[in-house]
């Protein structure tokens, strides 16, 4: 039990967890063995890769600016835990959003580690040169299904962000830099309420047409339940394959851990989360964090579902997140664990 952190290993409901066979062992990073624990639930993938966003979106809305440092040792923390994708930071304008105005030198200050991603968020082509100067090989481009979402969150309407993440991507192409696509609003918008779910088939579409290799669909203000994420998964799957999509869950209402298991149900392997709840967009008022890593991972381990992450050392990153900027983990389960 050498990965597992004392503050965790003496709390009784770590004892318990152990007892029920959530977790073995401590080999590798905490995943379960599929051969000991099937899933209960139909439909489900065998594999779930989940993209933390704890360092971006998870970080871009704090009030204070959390110094560099600190982020650069969060980052090498979540890099030792098994994710596979850490969204490292966004190159958007300082004047927009200013906690990520260390953008080049947190790229440059981390440790990357073999086998693991570091995506950036990059708006246009200004934000695109600066991050490949900043190192980064993998990018993501950021629209929205909601035109009002769209002018307030990048200054453009959706049709004119399309042009401007046309020339990301076909710079992005020649130098064979893979690019994500996420879509804001996809279950509702801060401005415009309802989004139909045409509409996020429609932007989700543009984007994967331009040659962005996975949509990630944002629940920006975590208004959608298991119905809405059916109806809106629907009918995107009709343009787009599953495996080239993602859920991206924010959990003001609660839904989120039912919204990404109605989306792994459905196909989708592919899940955002940030470590101890972080997070939430500077241009979408109200909206709470994303679904917290900690808690994803507890639920993706008691469906048997393979991660590859392991829980203790999530928890150990949130915990070193959480005091640097002294706030209480939205993460139950590393509450539950870590308050037993
Ligand atoms: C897109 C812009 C830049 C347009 O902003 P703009 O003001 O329209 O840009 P502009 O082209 O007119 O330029 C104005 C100034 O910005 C500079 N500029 C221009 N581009 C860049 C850049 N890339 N990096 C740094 N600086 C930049 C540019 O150089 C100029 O500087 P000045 O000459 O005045 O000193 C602005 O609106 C912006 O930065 N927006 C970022 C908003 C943002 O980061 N939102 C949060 C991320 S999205 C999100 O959280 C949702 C998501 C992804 O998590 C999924 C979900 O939950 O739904």
């Amino acid at each position: 039990m050498g990965n597992v952190p004392s503050a965790v290993k003496h709390c009784l409901s770590y004892q318990q967890l152990l007892r029920e066979h959530l977790w073995i062992g401590d080999s590798v990073a905490g995943a379960l063995d599929p051969a000991q624990e099937s899933s209960q639930l139909s439909g489900l993938p065998g594999y779930v890769k989940i993209v933390e966003v704890g360092p971006r979106d998870g970080l871009q809305n704090e009030k204070v600016i959390v110094p560099t440092d600190i982020k650069i040792e969060f980052i090498n923390q979540l890099s030792k835990t098994g994710l596979s994708v850490i969204e490292v930071t966004s190159f958007v304008s300082s004047r927009w959003v200013p906690q990520m105005a260390d953008h080049t030198e947190v790229m440059k200050g981390i440790q990357q580690y073999p086998g693991v991603r570091y995506p950036v968020l990059t708006p246009n082509l200004q934000g695109f040169h600066r991050a490949v100067a900043a190192g980064a090989t993998e990018i993501s481009v950021f629209g929205a299904a909601s035109e009002s979402f769209s002018k307030k969150n990048i200054n453009c309407s959706i049709e004119e962000s399309m042009g401007k993440f046309e020339e990301v991507i076909k710079s992005a192409r020649h130098m064979n830099i893979p690019v994500r696509g996420y879509v804001s609003c996809a279950l509702g918008c801060p401005y415009e309420g309802n989004i139909t779910p045409q509409k996020v088939t429609e932007v989700s579409k543009r984007l994967y047409s331009l040659g962005c290799y996975e949509i990630s669909l944002g629940d920006t203000i975590g208004v959608g339940t298991p119905g809405s994420m059916k109806k809106m998964l629907e009918s995107v799957m009709k343009e787009i394959p599953p495996g080239a999509l993602a859920v991206h869950c924010h959990d003001t209402y609660g839904q989120a851990l039912a919204n990404i298991l109605t989306a792994l149900q459905m196909g989708i392997s592919v899940v955002d989360s940030a470590v101890s709840g972080l997070g939430g967009c500077p241009y979408a008022k109200g909206a709470s964090g994303n679904v917290a890593t900690e808690d994803l991972v507890y639920m993706l381990n008691g469906l048997g579902l393979n991660t590859g992450v392991n829980l203790y050392k999530v928890m150990e990153a949130g915990d070193f997140i959480c005091k640097a900027v002294n706030k209480t983990t939205n993460s139950k389960v590393a509450q539950a664990l870590f308050n037993a």
